[in-house]
């Protein structure tokens, strides 16, 4: 049987270069005819992670193009997709198209992949005729990975997230800004922080001032990350909730299945210093009072990347960090206990890589499943 054509759309970007990581790790390139489609390079010598030539950069405008192919995957950003996908569907393709951008979530004949959690609700979206699968908001997606044994048991009343999300988050630029305010606090406040006898106090002026300063290089973030934190991301709704905030609930209920009685999940998402891990601290009300043993084990037996760390100093200290968890397809959950706010209340916080499981990993298991070698 001949290979499926595959047309990759922003492979090149930050997301898409960890897709195209992943697909050489995990040789997915050995059971598909690859086509690597550009916005801006069209005619350049195509990479050659699939071992052999590819051949030239096709432009990715070019629907007779896109249409040849069985499968698209795109990286490319919602922009791209509000372009290029009506008038595609429209020429009559009926392909499958693998999306990372948020576009088209929502709507009625797609499905948000995180197949972990949703595999059941993927194969019947398959089978009854669904073409269209886009990956889910990263920090909802690491919350469903970490949290997937409570909700799947029916366990959760409701759940505030409270998130602590990387720079990676708001794109490449926006991480190479935040290295950039670090060294710049660094080298403006060197000369006293090299002198022992300097005051403490001087030197947290002088950073102080320095970061609100039109010195500290800011133009991505537009305001300070490095040495602050930025309590609001993505647009602003009428609701008074971010667009990232709205998507917790919105899109952790379409992923379950859960459209007619959705559960509650609400929290305020928070731009942290951090490279490219989400964290999250999340409150949950259960419908039960569980032992936190049992908790931890319904969590654990979950799938195979979540871990449960014990609620304990060292092993929190070690484990449940963005430094520990970063590159890694790992999914730590701790910091269970009860609160005392009732028996039924919980916390729990989780790290989880959003470049990895929060964007390019569910994407290349959605494209196996469509080969249907998963
Ligand atoms: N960043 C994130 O955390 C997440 C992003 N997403 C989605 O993925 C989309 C893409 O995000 P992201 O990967 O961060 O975007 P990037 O900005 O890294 O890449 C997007 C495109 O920019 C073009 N580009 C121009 N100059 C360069 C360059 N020097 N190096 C690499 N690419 C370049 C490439 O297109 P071309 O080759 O055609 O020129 C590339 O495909 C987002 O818009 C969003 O919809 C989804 C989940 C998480
Ligand atoms: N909004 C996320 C990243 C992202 O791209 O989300 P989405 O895929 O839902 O647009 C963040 O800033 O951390």
């Amino acid at each position: 049987m001949s290979q499926q054509k595959v047309g990759l759309v922003g492979w090149r970007g930050m997301v898409g270069s960890v897709l195209m990581q992943r697909m050489q790790e995990e040789r997915d390139f050995a059971h598909i005819e690859p086509t690597f489609f550009t916005t801006s390079q069209k005619g350049l010598p195509a990479p050659d992670f699939a071992g052999a030539n590819a051949g030239v950069l096709e432009d990715a405008f070019d629907i007779q193009a896109l249409a040849k192919q069985d499968i698209i995957i795109t990286c490319q950003g919602g922009d791209y997709t509000k372009e290029v996908y009506s008038s595609l569907r429209d020429s009559g393709w009926n392909g499958y198209w693998i999306d990372a951008a948020s576009a088209l979530r929502m709507k009625d004949d797609a499905v948000i992949v995180l197949d972990p959690v949703n595999r059941k609700e993927i194969d019947a979206g398959v089978e009854s005729g669904i073409r269209t699968f886009v990956g889910g908001n990263c920090t909802v997606s690491l919350m469903l990975l970490a949290l997937g044994g409570l909700f799947e048991k029916d366990l959760v009343e409701w759940a505030s997230p409270m998130t602590y999300q990387a720079a990676s988050g708001s794109g490449a630029k926006h991480m190479r800004e935040l290295i950039s305010q670090m060294g710049a606090i660094h080298t403006n406040v060197q000369a006293n922080l090299d002198n022992p006898a300097s005051a403490i106090l001087d030197i947290d002026k002088q950073v102080a001032e320095f970061i609100r300063s039109d010195d500290y290089p800011s133009e991505q973030f537009g305001v300070p990350l490095a040495g602050s934190l930025i309590p609001y991301i993505d647009s602003q709704l009428p609701s008074g909730q971010s667009r990232e905030e709205w998507k917790a609930q919105a899109e952790a209920n379409k992923i379950m299945g859960l459209t007619e009685q959705p559960i509650p999940i609400d929290g305020i998402c928070v731009r942290v210093g951090a490279m490219r891990c989400h964290s999250q601290a999340i409150t949950i009300k259960l419908k039960q009072d569980l032992p936190v043993e049992e908790i931890e084990q319904i969590l654990a037996q979950h799938n195979e990347w979540v871990k449960v760390v014990p609620n304990d100093r060292d092993a929190t200290m070690q484990e449940l960090t963005p430094a520990k968890v970063t590159g890694t397809l790992s999914i730590p959950v701790g910091r269970i206990r009860k609160l005392t706010m009732g028996p039924e209340y919980i916390s729990a916080f989780t790290v989880g890589d959003q470049l990895l499981w929060g964007a390019a990993e569910p994407l290349r298991r959605m494209l196996r499943i469509v080969l249907g070698k998963a």
